[in-house]
């Protein structure tokens, strides 16, 4: 179904060692992790607390194993601190990140955000911007952007449960708002789908304007336990509220279609947090890599 030369696969970290909550799998090293993401048969990685932070001593780790690193999460506080703070930290992420071969660079708001927060209810508390505040953001993803093209780089915003661009709305009012020229989307099916809007929909709707992808699956059972008892995201996570795709409820079939359809290049990248100990991550991440190759053919 896709091109292989075109779509790359890649697993995140986050099931080996949680860098929200580093306990969840503590006890996993870094060797471990990237060792078994190549025995389950993938080739790319994005960045975990645990990688060497020493380029040459990643490089070679990584070569070793013939995975390469496609992405790093960067949180940026347009809306909370000064821009040239954030700019500041984004310029020297990225350079590490075009120094490790990556092309993109996946951005999230976390001015406000209260994903971190252990006791805050996901649901119940999250931050809306106003509009002068909208437009802060957005001028500053357009600037970041600008820098990031600047050296090759390519900017993904990252929508994410408990951050200040949540919902559908919120998700066209950002791309409504931003210069395509400058920044795209970093497309998570399970943050989708975990606060109600469909995946597929978002996928249609921007397709060209994707340029990474998460794929996660949600467990509904624990996503209605978490709005039920007005539990937070963290507490969630740990309860197992996400899986893999294909062990959860998203039909991830005609979101391959879609994102086929509108030519889809670069890396897709299972990211399911799980409590390591319950969901052991090699055998999770064998389980994943089967789904993708029975719907995708990758
Ligand atoms: O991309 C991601 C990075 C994580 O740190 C985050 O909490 C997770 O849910 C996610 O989608
Ligand atoms: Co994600």
């Amino acid at each position: 179904m896709f091109d292989p030369n075109k779509v790359k696969l890649g697993i995140a970290p986050i099931a080996w060692t949680n860098d929200d909550m580093p306990d969840l799998g503590n006890e996993n090293t870094f060797q471990q992790c990237v060792s078994e993401m190549a025995l389950a048969g993938f080739t790319g990685s994005e960045i975990g607390n645990k990688y060497p932070k020493d380029e040459a001593e990643l490089k070679k780790a990584l070569a070793l194993r013939n995975v390469q690193i496609c992405n790093a999460w960067f949180s940026a506080f347009l809306t909370t601190q000064p821009y040239e703070e954030t700019e500041q930290a984004f310029m020297e992420h990225i350079r590490f990140l075009k120094a490790m071969g990556a092309q993109v660079v996946g951005v999230s708001e976390q001015g406000h955000s209260i994903q971190g927060q252990m006791e805050t209810p996901i649901f119940e508390q999250k931050y809306v911007l106003n509009d002068a505040r909208w437009d802060t953001l957005c001028q500053g993803l357009n600037q970041l952007g600008a820098k990031a093209k600047e050296i090759g780089m390519t900017l993904t915003f990252h929508h994410h449960m408990g951050t200040v661009v949540q919902t559908a709305e919120e998700i066209d009012r950002m791309m409504e708002n931003t210069d395509p020229e400058l920044v795209n989307l970093l497309f998570d099916t399970g943050h989708l789908a975990y606060c109600g809007v469909d995946p597929l929909a978002i996928a249609r709707k921007y397709g060209k304007r994707i340029k990474h992808v998460h794929l996660k699956d949600i467990r509904p059972e624990v996503v209605r336990e978490v709005k039920e008892n007005h539990l937070s995201f963290l507490q969630g996570v740990r309860k197992g509220a996400f899986t893999v795709p294909g062990d959860g409820c998203i039909d991830f079939e005609p979101i391959f279609e879609a994102l086929k359809d509108c030519d889809y290049q670069g890396w897709m990248v299972v990211e399911a947090e799980q409590d390591p100990a319950i969901a052991n991550p090699l055998e999770y991440a064998i389980k994943a890599r089967g789904y993708i190759r029975e719907k995708t053919g990758l």
